[in-house]
């Protein structure tokens, strides 16, 4: 599959969406010509179709459609010769899936004897239905085996269902599976809060249960490394693996790591409530890829890391010191065609005519749910309660199923759901039940997939009232089932599935007993073209967004997410070749130093180089003359404005600038507060004014047009030449800094003046026919900024040295360009720099346009230490 190693061949698209439509036209294309091929290779299917479609050419009769798909092969080929691919895969990509649970559960028949059964769950029938990779599970069989004769018979007979298992033992199982996961996150997620009261036990139990979790994780991800593959795909899921991603790129950073979320995730708000909630974000943004079934699950993450961790979004992903974790919506789905098939199957049939016979003359309604107070189950039967006391006409000609699928029975909570359940049905269907009828028939266990699939085909009304719901399948496979019914959903608006199913469905807010009560109504007196036209919605959306293209997409976009870190990762410059830096800084005889320190014989620059300092002399000022300031008062009034609006924010007036600063306040807020003000302020007081506006990542500054570093080292070698009367042209500069994006003109500065790149690691220029004339001249020169500059605020003057010899030169716009015919200095008296001996450096790692790279402060003061101890030596 494209997209997995990629060289940066320049015919490799350039935008995700692009890279991502190209692949997803090669899969339809390979679906639908090679729907049985084992093999995925998109070059030779690309071929082959070609091959088959030429052979027709000389009828020459090509239809839109064929040459729809010729076009496709070419796109497929351009893109396969984009991607240098290190082994070409004979068949599908291996495909590692790791949930806590695996799609069987074992049951211990002998000392090394064991059988395996399907289990149920979402998740299960989800990835059941993905047949593109060459998929494993790894995951918890659901049972302790303490001895290591059991463990080998279950590792033998899992690994011919493709399964791995991880062994926990019980008081792992207990506190990581029972306590953090089950009576923590999952209730967390679902909108029910933390421990509470009688659940005190638990808060103080939180600690080791989150500790046990860690350790449950690090076992799931010794497993995964003991099988991994180079070039495999780990794909987590849930929420049981949060800590998984990071403990996986601990033990190898190249490991390609997905990560999936099959609840909903919550709104910030509640996030923040859970004690390890830093942890456990940072835990998951070490995936390269975060998915979620909905948008809104996505946004919530996205704002859980802005808020709680500090750390940038965007709209696609997650930034942390440059590096980006995707994050996305990728909406389940189920293999509609396996439940459309079973239809058909005789033993289906009989149970479908079974159940005809058994409710005949009535309507049947149905539930089917795992037995957790998420679902909503108790809401669902008051409202048919309700439904039944408010049209007694209904009474006995409507039947309710309710599946009620045991699930956690070892979590206390889960025990009380029981009975409460229990005896709700009890009491209804004693005040509406006959000797011969009752209105609800409660099932607590689960079937199996014919009968499930009879019971679909056989409802009139499927009522799902999750109280929140990460996606809910059940919908969907309801829908899948009654293509000759056509019967109503009744559907949540808390289940993720209401946002795919919620123009056919009816959505209802389960907690209103009453809307649910008369939903059920309405559903079951809804006319048959009303019943057919919403089916059809449903039915559309439910065979055209399976679980294989759920799965497809995401591991497509996980292997697109290499491409775009190797696209980033080029804009991210190389660590300082120190040694190079070092014997090139002794072998030149005047240097530059650009650094952000103060104590020694240095100038210091403030306020982008408008006033400038030795560093034991004076402040004095190199304001150009002409700068206008009138500005000033109309844009600070509107700073007040939204200072006053936005809690935890400042502004700054500084001599030349002012900056509004929102980085204490709340993220969102802020960068909406911040898009207001500036369409306030170019609609308004800088509309005609000769300003720069400087957007920050937390902040908006408003300068006068000119003020820029890259204006201001113009500026400061001036003042250096001026008080140093220099007599030797520089030949070795060193710029250190960690400048905002804004500020990185300084690192430009000296660019056009350079006669070439140092080999082989400096990134590639632009191409600039300005600078290109430039650079080709042998000894380039310096430059001042503007004809004069004037005194402020008892600072001393100073005129700038460059500008007293010549006063055409001139700053147009933000950008400072070098003007040629203000060199005060005869050809190379003053910089006579080679590409070789120009070192700029950024810090920390983020895209730049600094050559190279320090990866923090300390390592420039290492740095420092190794040029101070050579000179000396030297
Ligand atoms: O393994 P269990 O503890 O018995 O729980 C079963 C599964 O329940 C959850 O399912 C979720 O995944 C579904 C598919 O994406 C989704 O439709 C549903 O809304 C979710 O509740 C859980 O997330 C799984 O890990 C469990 O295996
Ligand atoms: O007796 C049953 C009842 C349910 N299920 C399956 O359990 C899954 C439930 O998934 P859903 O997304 O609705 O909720 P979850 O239980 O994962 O929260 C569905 O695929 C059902 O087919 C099953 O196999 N047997």
């Amino acid at each position: 599959m494209p997209g997995n190693k990629c060289n940066g061949n320049s015919s490799v698209p350039t935008t995700r969406v692009e890279r991502l439509l190209r692949e997803r036209e090669l899969r339809k294309f390979n679906r639908t010509f090679h729907p049985n091929e084992e093999s995925s290779d998109s070059n030779k299917d690309a071929e082959l179709y070609d091959h088959e479609l030429n052979s027709r050419e000389g009828n020459n009769c090509k239809s839109p459609y064929e040459q729809e798909y010729l076009d496709v092969a070419a796109l497929a080929r351009s893109f396969s010769e984009g991607c240098e691919r290190q082994e070409r895969r004979p068949s599908k990509q291996r495909l590692l899936v790791v949930a806590n649970r695996l799609p069987v559960s074992a049951v211990r028949r002998g000392e090394d004897s064991w059988s395996l059964e399907i289990s149920a769950g979402g998740l299960v029938s989800a990835l059941l239905g993905v047949k593109e990779f060459e998929a494993k599970w790894i995951g918890w069989a659901g049972v302790n085996v303490p001895d290591e004769v059991g463990q080998r018979a279950l590792a033998k007979a899992l690994a011919e269902k493709r399964c791995i298992p991880v062994f926990l033992d019980e008081e792992i199982v207990h506190q990581y599976y029972n306590g953090y996961c089950n009576n923590i996150l999952w209730p967390l997620f679902h909108y029910l809060g933390l421990p509470q009261e009688d659940r005190l036990a638990t808060t103080r139990s939180f600690q080791s249960q989150f500790d046990a979790y860690k350790r449950a994780n690090q076992m799931f991800a010794d497993v995964v490394n003991k099988h991994y593959e180079e070039g495999d795909v780990v794909w987590c899921h849930d929420y049981h693996l949060m800590f998984l991603p990071k403990c996986l790129k601990e033990y190898n950073s190249n490991m390609k790591v997905g990560w999936f979320l099959h609840t909903p995730f919550p709104s910030s708000e509640i996030h923040r409530t859970l004690p390890s909630r830093s942890e456990l974000l940072r835990s998951v943004i070490a995936a390269d890829l975060v998915g979620f079934h909905t948008y809104d699950y996505a946004r919530h993450f996205v704002s859980a890391c802005t808020r709680i961790l500090g750390l940038e979004g965007t709209p696609e992903g997650v930034e942390d010191q440059g590096k980006l974790t995707r994050v996305a919506a990728f909406p389940i789905g189920i293999d509609s065609d396996r439940f459309i098939r079973a239809l058909e199957l005789p033993q289906v049939q009989e149970h479908i005519n079974e159940l005809k016979q058994r409710f005949a003359g009535r309507k049947v309604m149905l539930g089917v749910d795992r037995l957790d107070m998420i679902k909503g189950i108790p809401q669902k039967i008051l409202a048919f309660e309700k439904f039944l006391e408010e049209n007694p006409d209904w009474r006995d000609k409507v039947v309710l199923l309710q599946i009620a699928v045991p699930t956690r029975t070892d979590v206390p909570e889960y025990q009380k759901l029981t009975s409460q359940v229990h005896e709700i049905v009890g009491r209804i269907n004693g005040r509406f039940g006959t000797l011969t009828a009752v209105p609800i028939h409660h099932l607590d266990r689960s079937l199996d997939f014919h009968k499930l699939c009879a019971l679909y085909a056989v409802t009139d009304v499927a009522l799902v009232t999750s109280l929140r719901d990460g996606m809910n399948l059940v919908s969907y496979e309801f829908v899948a089932c009654q293509d000759s019914r056509k019967g109503v959903l009744i559907l949540s608006e808390f289940a993720g599935a209401a946002q795919s199913l919620g123009a056919g469905a009816i959505l209802v807010n389960p907690w209103n007993i009453t809307e649910v009560a008369s939903a059920i109504g309405q559903a079951l007196n809804m006319p048959a073209d009303e019943r057919e036209k919403r089916h059809h919605h449903n039915f559309l959306h439910v065979t055209t967004h399976t679980a294989q293209d759920w799965a497809e997409t995401f591991v497509s976009e996980l292997n697109d997410t290499i491409v775009e870190a190797q696209l980033r990762t080029r804009q991210i410059p190389p660590p300082l070749p120190v040694k190079d830096a070092v014997e090139r800084y002794l072998q030149s005889r005047n240097r530059l130093l650009i650094l952000n320190f103060g104590e020694y014989n240095l100038w210091l620059a403030a306020e982008n180089g408008m006033f400038l300092r030795r560093a034991k002399g004076d402040w004095m000022t190199t304001m150009p003359e002409h700068l206008n300031m009138d500005w000033v008062d109309s844009v600070k009034h509107v700073f007040e404005y939204f200072t006053e609006r936005t809690p935890r924010s400042h502004f700054e007036l500084r001599e030349t600038s002012l900056v509004w600063n929102y980085k204490y306040a709340d993220v969102e807020f802020g960068r909406l507060q911040a898009r207001d003000l500036l369409q306030h302020l170019w609609t308004g007081p800088i509309s005609n004014a000769a300003v720069d506006v400087v957007q920050g990542s937390r902040s908006v500054e408003v300068r006068s047009v000119g003020v820029t570093k890259g204006a201001a080292i113009d500026r400061i070698l001036g003042e250096i030449i001026h008080s140093k009367c220099m007599t030797t042209p520089i030949d070795y500069v060193l710029c250190v800094g960690h400048f905002l994006g804004k500020d990185e003109d300084i690192y430009t500065f000296f660019e056009p003046e350079l006669p070439a790149d140092p080999s082989g690691t400096a990134r590639a220029k632009v191409t600039d026919p300005i600078k290109t004339s430039i650079e080709k001249r042998a000894a380039p020169k310096l430059l001042a900024s503007k004809s004069a500059s004037k005194a402020c605020h008892g600072k001393t003057q100073r005129t700038s040295a460059a500008s007293e010899k010549k006063t055409t030169n001139h700053v147009s716009g933000t950008v400072w360009r070098p003007s040629q015919d203000s060199i005060p200095w005869h050809e190379g008296s003053v910089l006579d720099l080679k590409g070789e001996n120009y070192f700029s450096c950024t810090v920390g790692r983020k895209r730049s346009n600094a050559r190279y790279l320090f990866g923090s402060s300390d390592e420039i003061v290492t740095f420092l230490k190794e040029l101070a101890a050579a000179s000396s030596s030297g």
